[in-house]
């Protein structure tokens, strides 16, 4: 028996002549967080919904912890799951939907939930209609960290978070590895992704591009600097941590930076720059582009 809390073996899911998900193999052991990505429509909610029983495979197979994905009375033992979108019961407090959550899945660490409700601001007194779509997300990843669950899955957690929420969260993510929990987090965020996950998979058309560890992440990190100049262009093509150069038009320049920055800066302070832009890719394009015509299926 598998002691992965997630085990996939060349798990498919085809929606008459879409494949949605094909042949997905990973595993995720007990302890580890694992980042989970891919642009829009690349499978990543069909890959969850079979992690959670949700939807039946066309063939291939999922377990939670030895447990299969469809058995969902045993797999739902071992784990927590924070949807994308969190409906709660409109009529309901949110302290009333942490009780009732609290019965339903794995039992929650009522202290740490208490210290939880704090640390997220949120006001458990109000009704759920009340609440904006970052405080549902809120009540959803209380009550999924509290139930200190094996595994927990979370699917673009943050999307609703203020940048002070987005902090709380990752200590918490955090905490939950020091316990030993194993996290399955989708996002689109490089920053998230860096700060919590030990590896990262990332899908393209329903396939595993790759597997890589956080390590290579940042290796593959890189801003895209746009300038503005007059009189001679910065001389950007010699230094190491410059690449892919593009001049605009006579008075504008695209270039990728990599590594520490020093040399360039002082190079473009030496010139006579107008303007200056930087733009960090997300994670998805540093793959694919690095991937190239490997991730174009
Ligand atoms: N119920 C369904 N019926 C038909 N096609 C579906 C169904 N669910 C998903 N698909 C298709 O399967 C593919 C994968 O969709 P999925 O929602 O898993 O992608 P995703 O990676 O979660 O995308 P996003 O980042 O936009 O949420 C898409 O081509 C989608 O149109």
């Amino acid at each position: 028996m598998s002691t992965d809390a997630i085990r996939t073996s060349a798990l498919t899911k085809r929606f008459g002549a879409t494949v949605a998900v094909d042949g997905l193999s990973i595993s995720v052991p007990p302890g580890e967080v694992f980042g989970f990505l891919g642009p829009n429509g690349a499978g990543k909610s069909t890959t969850i919904r079979m992690l959670l029983g949700l939807i039946r495979p066309s063939s291939g197979s999922a377990t939670i912890f030895g447990d299969h994905a469809a058995d969902v009375r045993r797999a739902h033992r071992h784990l927590a799951h924070v949807p994308a979108d969190v409906a709660l019961w409109p009529n309901l407090t949110g302290a009333e939907i942490l009780a009732l959550l609290g019965r339903i899945g794995p039992p929650p660490d009522l202290t740490y939930r208490a210290e939880l409700v704090e640390r997220f601001q949120l006001d458990p007194g109000k009704r759920a209609k009340a609440y904006s779509t970052g405080n549902r997300q809120k009540v959803a990843l209380v009550a999924a960290f509290a139930c200190r669950a094996p595994l927990l899955v979370l699917d673009e957690p943050t999307s609703g978070l203020d940048p002070l929420m987005e902090r709380e969260f990752r200590r918490c993510v955090v905490e939950a590895r020091e316990r030993g929990q194993a996290v399955f987090l989708s996002s689109h965020q490089l920053a998230e992704v860096e700060a919590v996950c030990d590896r990262v998979g990332i899908l393209r058309a329903g396939e595993l591009v790759e597997v890589a560890g956080i390590a290579e992440l940042r290796r593959m990190r890189r801003t895209e600097v746009e300038i503005g100049f007059t009189g001679p262009p910065p001389e950007l093509a010699g230094l190491p941590e410059v690449s892919g150069i593009e001049r605009l038009d006579g008075s504008r320049l695209r270039f990728s930076l990599s590594g520490p920055p020093a040399a360039t800066l002082r190079e473009l302070a030496d010139s006579s720059v107008t303007s200056i832009s930087m733009r960090e890719p997300s994670l998805a394009e540093i793959f694919l582009d690095y991937y190239g015509d490997g991730a174009n299926r």
